[in-house]
């Protein structure tokens, strides 16, 4: 067991003035992270998966270094969630200043003042110009179920609207609300009750406007479950998992305004989409809707675990004292990393290069599509761009070419992740720390995957 191998290579500091490059010397995975490797195959569930054959030892800017002295490019994020990067200075100093502080004393018991600075700071800058009230947790997933707690007290009502291609989280609700079996519900079953799917609106593939994608949905709402059932309808913005599904302008105000002559608690999840991804601090402002309720977790803490609720303070107000809480929810270094991060996306430019990767993204994706119209669609906003691969004259869905570019990449030194309900997109989300050369390289090297690939 290599608690403290001295042999070890030395390991680079992370942060932003890691050399910023793509460099292999050895195959993936080299020899100290198969050492790694094979030792989590026996001490670690095999639940529990990898995307990339690596031990990672440090990360910043835009790339993942790993125990052999391989230099990765990062087109994910760790899945959206190092936004500012994986070592912003000013969120790794408010995090060790903390920690020297102290590491828990548990909000509900004993708390602290850097958690209320979250709250405040999440119901300044979430979307709505109404009285706001949050709570803090630790993951996405537990911000959602907290979110349909709330909806549920505050409506007197039980049922809950998700969307098809939704994707929420792997607790028994959250599988529930979430829409793709495999891997994420398949076996874990029974899953909670009183969870109705609707359609999403798919442009690509409905070939639907907004109004008509929502009038279908609307039709359902009504006559399937009946609105005075009906405590919240939850979706993403822009879908993340489900495939970086943008749907039709109209169609988000539309069920919104529903929502609202109804007395439905309408909740945004912004995990994904959330904290300048998109090129806006959220999406919902994309589309012009201001959510009753929003749940946030992965870029709020600059890749610390925090998650949390922000709406209506009537509405998250609805729970009885002590209805609400964790043991950890809000932990204090957490709250140090989130309001150093809030800063950055405030007063950084983040937003603003968030657009400006988007452009260089859209820009090169269209370009490749120019010439293999095996990618049948790109999609999306900002730093959280995608491209769906299909057969040029069915549209069909081709996961084998997905998976056959991805793998490719990645062998190559270039971590990029698939997502969708057929398994047929590659999401772009590098971390806005990534610079321009950088980022053109590993699409150079996406580019050449695909020319490569038969599927
Ligand atoms: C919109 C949206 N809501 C909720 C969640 C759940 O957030 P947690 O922090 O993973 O619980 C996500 C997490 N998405 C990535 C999960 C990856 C995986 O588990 O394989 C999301 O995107």
């Amino acid at each position: 067991m290599a608690l403290l191998d001295t042999a070890a290579p030395a390991v680079p500091l992370g942060g932003p003035d890691l050399p910023q490059e793509r460099r292999l010397v050895t195959d993936l995975p080299g020899p100290r992270s198969a050492e790694v490797l094979a030792r989590k195959a026996d001490a670690v569930a095999a639940g529990v998966g990898h995307t990339v054959p690596i031990a990672a030892v440090a990360a910043g800017g835009g790339v993942v270094v790993d125990a052999d002295g391989n230099s990765l490019i990062d087109l994910g994020s760790g899945i959206a969630v190092t936004t500012v990067g994986n070592a912003h200075p000013k969120v790794a100093a408010a995090v060790a200043a903390q920690a020297a502080q102290f590491t828990h004393t548990c909000f509900m018991i004993s708390p602290y003042e850097s958690y209320v600075d979250v709250a405040e700071a999440l119901n300044r800058v979430t979307p709505g110009g109404f009285a706001k009230k949050s709570a803090l947790f630790n993951s996405g997933a537990e911000a959602v179920e907290n979110a349909i707690k709330i909806a549920r007290k505050h409506t007197g009502r039980q049922a809950v609207v998700a969307f098809d291609h939704g994707y929420h989280g792997r607790t028994n609700l959250t599988m529930a609300l979430t829409a793709k079996s495999m891997p994420y519900k398949s076996g874990f079953g029974p899953f909670a009750p009183e969870v109705y799917r609707a359609p999403m609106s798919y442009p690509f593939r409905d070939g639907l406007e907004g109004g008509e994608a929502a009038a279908r949905v609307i039709l359902q709402l009504e006559k399937q479950i009946g609105a005075d059932n009906l405590a919240a309808v939850i979706i993403e913005p822009i879908q993340g998992e489900g495939g970086f599904i943008v749907p039709a302008d109209g169609f988000l105000p539309a069920i919104v305004d529903w929502c609202r002559a109804n007395g439905v608690v309408f909740i945004a999840d912004e995990v994904q989409t959330g904290f300048a991804r998109t090129g806006h601090m959220f999406a919902s402002e994309i589309f012009g809707i201001e959510p009753d309720l929003i749940t946030t977790a992965k870029g709020i803490a600059g890749g610390l675990p925090l998650a949390a609720v922000t709406g209506r303070a009537e509405i998250m107000d609805a729970s009885h004292s002590g209805g609400l809480g964790g043991t950890y929810g809000g932990n204090p270094i957490a709250c140090a990393a989130a309001l150093a991060s809030i800063d950055v996306f405030e007063n950084d430019g983040v937003i603003e290069r968030a657009r400006e990767i988007g452009t260089i993204l859209m820009d090169r994706l269209t370009a490749i599509q120019e010439s293999d119209p095996r990618i049948g669609d790109i999609r999306g906003h900002g730093a959280m761009i995608a491209a769906e691969f299909v057969d040029p004259e069915t549209k069909a869905p081709n996961a084998a070419l997905t998976a056959a570019v991805a793998k490719a990449c990645i062998a190559q030194g270039v971590i990029v992740l698939t997502c969708g309900t057929y398994g047929n997109v590659i999401r772009f989300l590098p971390p806005l720390s990534i610079g321009d050369d950088l980022l053109n390289e590993g699409l150079d090297v996406v580019a050449a995957a695909l020319a490569a690939a038969t599927e």
